[in-house]
């Protein structure tokens, strides 16, 4: 990875509209401020090629009316094709959008140094905006972005992550799905990236991380190439919401793209989405389901457990001999015996668990979906099943 630009990016007002952000603020009593990361597959930079609809769907985002003042900030990978268009944007009445340019490098590999500089400046002018909108190019590993904002202490402690959105290009997705990460003609950057095993795209990573999944371009594609489409999204990810869109114009946006509470709460909606469930069209990235009654205390302390083999270690207790396996999301509400419900959030090996103290345990029990690369097998339900009873019989013996 290439360090030669270590400077944090200055902000970039594109609109010359006089810029709000200078504002004196009262850094005290502010509330966090949402961050929307949104990513863009992309198959590879070629003649001819048009983008998925990054430019037109934060176009949109921004000159809606939704009453929230957002900074963006593009992470074009050093695209320049992209660049040579800068998105001009209205601004409404209340808006003032300005723009962070990332100028060097991919926010995957810079965030930790650059990146986190730049969001740290970003929040010195806190309380002029009220949303964050992080756009990265179809190069970023969405996985290894998410996890800073729970990590960082000084981020997490005025941002909070609100979800990721991937927008795929109907046309082109299928075709995407099937170039493996490191393959991509522009970039030497994520070879130094850990996926072992049978290689993923970057789309199934994009995919498999998302909370919201924006199927744009369906104007280009038939009803039938749009089902099957669709389907493979579901397939890679049962959790996520999939709209469907031409020009990235969703119906609505808080709730669609902005205001999910992605990482903030688990419903149980969410879950019976997911629990649905899709045929494995996908061999190499599912989803999976595990569904039990309300756990004692000792099951409480099995699963934190298995949770830290499995996402820490990388091990299935059980199971050790299968390899090449990787998990990038966790969601579940885990019922406990005395009545309470607790909200399972995972990102890679990050992983929490809080109160719910709307939950009713004897109601919903516990269910735990697992997204990931090769999960799809019933040996994690069987691995979970185990641990969970080998603790049960030590505690009663
Ligand atoms: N037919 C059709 N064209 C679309 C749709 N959405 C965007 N486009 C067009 O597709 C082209 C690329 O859209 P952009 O929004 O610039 O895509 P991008 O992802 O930002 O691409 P880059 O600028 O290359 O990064 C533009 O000419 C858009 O007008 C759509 O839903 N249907
Ligand atoms: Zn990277």
């Amino acid at each position: 990875m290439e360090d030669s630009d270590d400077e944090v990016p200055d902000l970039v007002d594109e609109g010359g509209a006089p810029s709000s952000i200078d504002a004196q603020v009262d850094d005290e009593n502010l509330p966090k401020v949402p961050i929307t990361i949104i990513t863009v597959t992309r198959r590879y930079k070629s003649a001819g090629y048009l983008g998925a609809g990054k430019s037109t769907l934060l176009q949109h985002i921004l000159t809606a009316q939704h009453f929230k003042k957002i900074a963006v900030i593009l992470n074009e990978f050093g695209d320049t094709a992209s660049l040579e268009k800068p998105i001009s944007i209205s601004q409404g009445s209340t808006q003032v959008s300005e723009w962070l340019n990332l100028a060097n490098g991919c926010i995957c590999c810079s965030v930790k140094d650059t990146g986190v500089a730049a969001l740290e400046s970003l929040m010195e002018r806190r309380g002029a905006f009220d949303y964050i909108l992080l756009e990265t190019t179809g190069l970023a590993d969405p996985g290894n972005i998410a996890p800073i904002f729970w990590l960082d202490d000084a981020l997490g402690s005025s941002i909070y992550l609100d979800g990721i959105v991937t927008m795929v290009d109907a046309k082109n997705l299928l075709r995407e799905l099937h170039q493996p990460v490191g393959d991509e003609e522009v970039v030497d950057e994520h070879q130094g990236h850990d996926h072992t095993g049978p290689k993923l795209s970057v789309a199934h990573l994009q995919i498999s991380h998302a909370d919201v999944v924006i199927v744009n371009k369906t104007d280009l594609v038939s009803p039938a190439e749009l089902v099957v489409v669709e389907e493979r999204v579901r397939s890679i990810n049962s959790l996520a919401r999939v709209h469907k869109t031409t020009h990235g114009i969703v119906p609505s946006l808080s709730g669609l793209v902005l205001d999910l509470a992605a990482y903030s709460s688990v419903t149980s909606d969410s879950l019976d989405f997911a629990a649905k469930g899709h045929s494995h069209l996908d061999s190499s990235i599912g989803t999976v389901t595990v569904t039990l009654p309300p756990l004692y205390e000792a099951g409480l302390v099995a699963l934190d457990k298995w949770l830290r083999a499995v996402l820490w270690d990388s091990r299935l207790p059980g199971h050790e001999n299968i390899t090449g396996w990787e998990m990038h999301r966790t969601k579940g509400r885990v019922g406990t015996t005395d009545g309470k419900v607790k909200m399972l959030q995972g990102v890679r090996e990050i992983f929490d668990l809080i109160d719910d103290p709307e939950g009713d345990a004897a109601e919903e029990g516990s269910r735990i979906v697992f997204i990931g690369k090769h999960v799809g097998g019933s040996e994690i339900v069987e691995s979970f099943q185990r641990s969970l009873d080998a603790s049960l019989a030590q505690q009663s013996s």
